[in-house]
């Protein structure tokens, strides 16, 4: 007998839930010497997700235990309605780092039709990993999730024995090489994107639009994303890692810098990231790149706006909001004006309640942003699919974590869409922002292609 028969599937067609959704989950965690994460997301061909911080928390999840999708614009309030019912009740026996959690994302637009790459990735997809692998600090634990005790049970014995035969190391190897690129932008339609949206600014009609590209590469041999992304850690140790595997499509990963919401109980933080140099070759033309930023009009003018934006969408939720000093974030290739911020909930809020007012911030949205998405849609010749879109997680308590999916791409056999954009205010020049893209590009095309 198939012991996860029982298990849910949660979808938004499913105007009324099966019986099985009555059944709470249960869960059970058990500590684990050192293991190969890496091993672990290769273990079988089950569906994965892997997500790490900044901070040093570190999960992979295999298999699906629960599953909640939602298109549409109602999409946030479907996902909290079914989150609500796919946790009711939960039973976790171990400690609360290594709890049930679903990980997954959203569209960057609420009306997304899946079209290849993004074949399968809806507007919006959460799974509750049946087996996750959390290392924090010093400690690692496996967590099985289940229907019911003796399943969950089985599990975690399952998986300990499974564990113990996979290595602990797992060689991070070579990129597979780049066959060839094509571009969905050619640089001169950009330069014309970019002077329509200046005209827009020029107008009155719009202050900011981040516009993107994609970047398709073929692959010399099959990509090994599990990999790229441990090579990513080394050169990008202070961005957070993504992986969302799906069954019947491709890949969505990337090493992206921006926080856009971590909450734990009433307290929330996020950033106001946006404003892009390169890095220099020496510290002092490193220097002199970040002081141009720093004290560059245009640039303070770029930044203010996604401060000004996210203190107003999170005003109405907020008791109170403390926007800290700016400071320079350099990456290994580039570097940003960022601003933390954080507030306090005035009541009891779900992390999905905070994505929902802060998705798309004017970093990769715009101002105002009925305008900006105009734009965008008029401009943008391919689909941005879940690029610039949240990425994370939420747990049982509505407590949970979100990345911006940037510095992304999407993996399908020998090809991997990579994606990115810049922000276009009065004053932008065609050829820099074309520039910055093509940086914002780099983290993962090196990668692809060190060989
Ligand atoms: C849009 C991207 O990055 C965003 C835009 C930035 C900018 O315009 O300066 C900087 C950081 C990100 O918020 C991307 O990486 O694709």
């Amino acid at each position: 007998m198939d012991r996860s028969s029982g298990e849910r599937r949660l979808a938004s067609e499913s105007g009324s839930l099966p019986d099985a959704d009555a059944t709470p989950l249960v869960s059970a965690s058990r500590e684990l010497e050192d293991v190969s994460f890496g091993a672990v997301i290769d273990a079988d061909d089950e569906s994965r997700v892997l997500w790490s911080t900044p901070d040093g928390l570190e999960i992979v999840g295999r298999g699906v235990a629960a599953r909640l999708t939602a298109d549409g614009i109602e999409r946030f309030n479907r996902l909290r309605a079914r989150a609500n019912r796919i946790f009711d009740g939960l039973e976790h026996d171990g400690p609360r780092v290594a709890r049930p959690r679903a990980f997954g994302g959203l569209s960057f637009h609420d009306g997304h039709e899946p079209t290849p790459p993004w074949s399968g990735f809806r507007a919006a997809e959460f799974v509750v990993p049946r087996v996750l692998v959390v290392r924090s600090d010093a400690d690692t634990w496996l967590t099985a999730v289940a229907s019911d005790p003796e399943t969950a049970a089985d599990r975690l014995e399952r998986w300990t024995d499974r564990l113990r035969g996979l290595p602990t190391m797992r060689p991070s190897g070579d990129g597979p090489g780049v066959e060839s690129t094509r571009r969905t932008t050619s640089r001169e339609d950009w330069t014309a994107q970019v002077e329509t949206a200046l005209e827009r600014i020029g107008r009155g009609e719009l202050t900011k639009v981040v516009l993107a590209q994609a970047l398709s590469v073929d692959l010399e041999g099959p990509v090994d994303v599990p990999e790229t992304l441990e090579r990513l850690r080394r050169r990008y140790p202070n961005c957070y890692r993504f992986l969302i595997g799906r069954d019947d499509g491709g890949t969505f990963f990337g090493a992206p810098p921006e926080r856009l919401v971590a909450k734990r109980g009433d307290r929330v933080e996020t950033e106001a990231l946006a404003g892009s140099v390169p890095r220099g070759e020496t510290p002092e033309a490193d220097r002199a790149y970040a002081d141009e930023m720093r004290d560059s009009e245009k640039f303070q003018r770029e930044h203010g706006l996604v401060a000004d934006a996210i203190r107003e969408q999170l005003a109405p939720l907020a008791s109170d909001l403390t926007i800290d000093e700016q400071t320079i974030r350099r990456l290994a290739n580039i570097q940003h004006l960022q601003t933390p911020i954080e507030a306090t909930l005035g009541g009891d809020r779900h992390v999905l309640e905070i994505v929902e007012a802060l998705h798309p911030t004017p970093a990769v949205g715009g101002v105002p942003p009925a305008a900006a998405w105009e734009t965008i849609r008029d401009a943008e010749t391919f689909d941005r699919g879940w690029y610039a879109a949240p990425i994370g997680w939420f747990d049982a308590a509505g407590d949970g974590e979100f990345a911006v999916g940037l510095r992304s791409g999407i993996a399908t056999d020998r090809t991997v869409t990579l994606f990115a954009g810049s922000g276009i205010v009065a004053d932008s020049d065609p050829d820099e922002e074309w520039e910055e893209v093509q940086l914002k590009f780099r983290p993962i095309l090196d990668e692809l292609d060190d060989r």
